[in-house]
């Protein structure tokens, strides 16, 4: 069944352009908003480079706390709901502190290749680094509305740190990955 089969025949094409119009909006919002985002972690990564290069903590309790009371009085003139505001930004603050915690942490060796971690008893029962949340990784805490289909997010899809690019998406079991032909160049 689709969304229209229940509006009167003469109403529908109304209907439905005033369906469209209103989502080609949204999806101009939602734009904006992801540009908005990775302008945002742009910044906090500068940052975390400054805190990280001068051995200050990775979060300020002090500074989230003005920012949730200005967010909030916000959310309220804006006819947001405040409570929501407040959620967005805890979580938008937690990623922001993963990324901070990675920044001051000194880079380990990398790991060993599967095959030879496997091949090798002691490296096989050893625990995978970086597996665990590393200390002040709050992402897990931050509890979003029921309706909010979105886990925590790790690697951060705006994350742009060249320093620190997104590994590939791991790919679930039997789903067929594109492979790009070498012998036909695309169009
Ligand atoms: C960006 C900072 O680091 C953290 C992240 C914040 C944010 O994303 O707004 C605010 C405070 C800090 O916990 C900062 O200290 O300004």
């Amino acid at each position: 069944m689709t969304a229209h089969e229940n509006i009167p025949a003469d109403d529908a094409q109304a209907v439905l352009d005033d369906l469209n119009e209103f989502r080609q909006s949204i999806d101009n919002i939602d734009a904006a908003l992801i540009h908005l985002l990775a302008e945002r972690f742009k910044c906090t990564q500068k940052v975390g480079k400054l805190k990280a290069e001068h051995g200050l903590p990775a979060s300020d309790p002090g500074r989230e706390a003005r920012q949730i009371q200005r967010l909030r009085a916000l959310a309220e003139g804006a006819h947001l709901d405040p409570a929501f505001a407040e959620k967005w930004f805890n979580f938008v603050v937690a990623e922001v502190i993963h990324h901070h915690v990675k920044l001051a942490t000194p880079a380990t060796a990398p790991a060993p290749a599967p095959a030879l971690a496997a091949a090798t008893p002691a490296a096989a029962a050893a625990p995978t680094p970086a597996s665990g949340p590393t200390p002040g990784d709050r992402r897990a805490t931050v509890a979003l509305p029921a309706h909010t289909a979105v886990a925590p997010v790790h690697p951060n899809p705006v994350h742009s740190d060249p320093a620190h690019p997104n590994p590939a998406p791991a790919t679930p079991a039997g789903a067929a990955r594109p492979k790009p032909s070498p012998t036909r160049p695309s169009a």
